[in-house]
């Protein structure tokens, strides 16, 4: 699989119209995936005033049609690099720049780069000389695990113009969890209401024989076509990382990071409609077996309490359970790194609905108009 035929799969992805998305079988999935990303880079840019530095100059490697150019507008983003290999998905991007309420005024400066960062120098085609506050790679570099070099040309093209103490995240298939799911599943595959997971070569399932580059598996979700993807075992992301002077700050499955987010997300969670009313007459998983944790947390409600809940049906939080988040920084001095713990994955947590509003939520969360045009995961 070249990155010519990732780029040919990404041009062709049909933009669903809002009323398709709706109707979508894992609209809230999508929406949770997309609430993630806005925590992630909420989290990142913590760390990023930390070092003094209020409007970031970010790159947003592997960018899509441009799904975070909303989020990054409310970091207060000085300027914003956007570069994938898909061109017709980078034009899209840059039409949604163009039209962002106010362009071309008092908006960040940005640039879109058509180009294969696993084989092309990016930093040949950025134009600004400013080093990066922030790179961000969302559900994207994974692809480049085809082989050794194309993994360390990305990493060096994501972290190689990072200043020091700069942040870089993103999130990526959890290759451990995948590897469990496929194993557990019937000749290389896992399949739920939601996704399909195909490991494509079975005998390389065997303990100790899948490799490190070229794992090559099929995920498709919705029953969309998809395009093969690789694992990057996390332990290997993080040991290249390093040879970059990255330090790790945080790697988290999914189910974890939704868990640490759930109390100062909460609000932005529910007005980005990241969980399903449940119960209710139009549930999107349609047997009962997708809503048994739910129903369980209604049970043990007491009364005078309403009797909903947020919720995901089993299948996306199985699906949802497949990918973590990470964080890494540039060191700025020899401080031992942290240590990554590995990722335990926890179950659903049902949210009951209209209590009090979290008064903890951020503020910027207000300002999250929820008209995601290109939710992920894309
Ligand atoms: C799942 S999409 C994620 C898009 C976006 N980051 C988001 O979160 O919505 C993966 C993206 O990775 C891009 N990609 C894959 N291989 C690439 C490469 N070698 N160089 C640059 N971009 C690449 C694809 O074109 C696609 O846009």
């Amino acid at each position: 699989m070249s990155a010519a035929e990732v780029a040919d799969h990404y041009n062709n992805v049909r933009q669903a119209g809002i009323q398709d998305r709706k109707e979508s079988r894992i609209f809230f999935m999508r929406n949770m995936n997309n609430w993630i990303k806005s925590q992630l880079i909420n989290d990142a840019m913590k760390l990023v005033n930390e070092n003094g530095v209020k409007s970031p100059v970010v790159l947003d490697i592997a960018c899509g049609k441009g799904g975070d150019l909303r989020k990054w507008d409310i970091t207060g983003a000085k300027h914003v690099v956007m570069a994938d290999v898909a061109d017709v998905s980078i034009q899209q991007a840059e039409e949604r720049y163009k039209t962002m309420h106010k362009y071309p005024h008092d908006i960040f400066g940005a640039q879109f780069i058509v180009a294969d960062c696993t084989k092309e120098n990016l930093d040949d085609k950025i134009e600004i000389k400013e080093p990066f506050d922030l790179v961000s790679c969302q559900f994207a570099m994974h692809y480049s695990f085809v082989d050794e070099d194309s993994a360390r040309t990305f990493l060096k093209n994501a972290v190689g113009k990072l200043k020091l103490g700069g942040v870089f995240i993103g999130t990526l298939p959890d290759a451990d969890r995948i590897v469990w799911a496929v194993r557990n599943g019937t000749e290389g595959k896992f399949a739920n209401d939601v996704c399909k997971i195909t490991y494509e070569k079975v005998d390389e399932l065997s303990e100790g024989n899948v490799p490190l580059f070229g794992a090559k598996f099929h995920f498709s979700l919705d029953e969309q076509v998809n395009c093969p993807e690789f694992l990057a075992y996390f332990s290997l992301v993080k040991h290249l990382l390093e040879e970059h002077d990255m330090e790790l700050l945080f790697v988290h499955n999914f189910a974890e990071a939704i868990t640490n987010w759930l109390v100062p997300g909460r609000r932005l969670l529910e007005s980005m409609k990241g969980l399903e009313t449940f119960p209710n007459r139009n549930l999107s998983g349609k047997t009962d077996e997708e809503y048994l944790e739910a129903k369980a947390k209604i049970d043990s409600l007491g009364d005078n309490v309403p009797k909903f809940v947020g919720t995901l049906s089993k299948s996306e939080w199985e699906a949802i359970c497949m990918y973590l988040v990470f964080g890494f920084r540039k060191k700025k001095t020899t401080e031992k790194n942290l240590e990554s713990e590995a990722p335990e994955i926890k179950k659903v947590t049902p949210v009951p609905l209209n209590e009090d509003t979290d008064k903890t939520a951020e503020k910027n969360e207000e300002r999250i108009e929820e008209k995601e045009e290109n939710p992920s995961h894309c």
